[in-house]
């Protein structure tokens, strides 16, 4: 068994390559392939092919995407439709040109409609308008999930799609404008008590809600969804080979979340807010029941992650991603 886990040293890959490597040392056999992306460029489709003609890999893992916070997406929307459009039509079509049997794509929850009932079922796919901000990388997601429903029904593969919601944790980008709110938050909240600063801004209004998951809950459910059982991620999925959610359940305000940051951190000063930046979507708690029925349920609390992260980040200065 060989399994191509693509975007290894980002934070997610980098979870899913943390977990198959205990596992590894805990006596499950099979080997992991990687490449980083100056290794491989996922969006040169002849690279990718020949790639996975000379690997043939058994199954695909595929967390490789252009990433960013409401910011970048906002600021980059080129980016992030063709780079993400390429990624996935390269990896999924020529995986299975090699013959690739299994694969994991990894989505988003901004797949769903901006006003999307609360919370939002696997079903809400495609049932409105998207969120402004984020819409070209959003349109990329839901081409990913069809890319894995289209070669399931034409070819017969096993290619299932995971719809993660927010996530954070080790290995997140700290950058102050291109990175999601959480990893923004710890960095800025931290700066503000190095530097005795007295307030800390934060974007839009503090009323959007969020679902946030710890990136090794993340690992844990990508693995799990991957190796469950085809007749039971079918009953669960159909009429096609369709998507599946993956988050905690609960969301907080960005609000609460800032206050929470501003506790780890131990900043005691003013929380002001800048409503000249985007709220975006006002809420996206995802459904996850069908998660929770197949068996699959986190094990981190936000408070315990953002902890975690926080420490993380600490002892991570040099090589962290700033
Ligand atoms: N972070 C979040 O909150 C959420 C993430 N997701 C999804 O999870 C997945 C992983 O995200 P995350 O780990 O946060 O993102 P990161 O930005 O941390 O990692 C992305 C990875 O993709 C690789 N990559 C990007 N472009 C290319 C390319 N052209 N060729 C090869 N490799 C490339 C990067 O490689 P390298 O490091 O070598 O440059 C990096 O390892 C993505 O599909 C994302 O959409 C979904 C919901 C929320
Ligand atoms: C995962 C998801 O991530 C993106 O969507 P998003 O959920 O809006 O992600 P975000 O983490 O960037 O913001 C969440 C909320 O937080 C507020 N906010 C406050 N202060 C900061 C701040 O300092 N930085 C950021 N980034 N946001 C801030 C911000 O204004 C917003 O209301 C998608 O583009 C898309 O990539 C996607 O799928």
């Amino acid at each position: 068994m060989k399994i191509y886990l693509a975007g290894h040293r980002g934070m997610v890959g980098g979870a899913i390559l943390r977990e198959l490597e205990a596992r590894q040392r805990s006596g499950e056999e099979f080997e992991i392939v990687t490449r980083s992306h100056a290794q491989l460029d996922l969006t040169d489709a002849a690279a990718v092919r020949k790639f996975l003609q000379d690997e043939s890999p058994d199954a695909v893992i595929l967390a490789a995407a252009k990433v960013g916070g409401i910011h970048a997406n906002n600021t980059y929307p080129a980016d992030f439709i063709y780079e993400n459009l390429m990624i996935e039509a390269n990896v999924i079509h020529q995986a299975f040109e090699a013959g690739v049997g299994r694969l994991l794509f990894l989505g988003s929850s901004c797949i769903y409609p901006k006003q999307a009932p609360q919370p939002m079922e696997e079903d809400a796919l495609l049932t409105g308008v998207l969120e402004a901000t984020n819409e070209p990388y959003a349109i990329a997601k839901i081409a990913g999930i069809k890319l894995c429903e289209s070669y399931n029904r034409q070819h017969g593969t096993d290619y299932r799609s995971v719809m993660p919601t927010n996530l954070y944790g080790p290995g997140d980008n700290f950058h102050p404008e291109n990175s999601h709110v959480l990893p923004a938050l710890i960095r800025r909240f931290h700066e503000a008590v190095r530097d005795g600063s007295g307030e800390v801004v934060i974007w839009g209004t503090g009323t959007p809600r969020r679902e946030f998951l710890h990136v090794d809950d993340m690992a844990a459910a990508s693995l799990f969804v991957l190796n469950l059982p085809l007749d039971q991620y079918k009953a669960n999925t159909q009429p096609m080979l369709s998507h599946i959610n993956v988050g905690c359940g609960e969301d907080t305000s960005i609000l609460e979340l800032a206050r929470m940051v501003a506790s780890v951190t131990g900043f005691e000063g003013n929380i002001i807010f800048d409503p000249s930046k985007p709220d975006g979507t006002m809420r996206k708690l995802m459904d996850v029941s069908k998660l929770r029925r197949m068996g699959w349920a986190p094990t981190i609390s936000l408070e315990d992650g953002v902890e975690a992260t926080y420490r993380w980040f600490l002892g991570n200065a040099d090589t962290a991603r700033i």
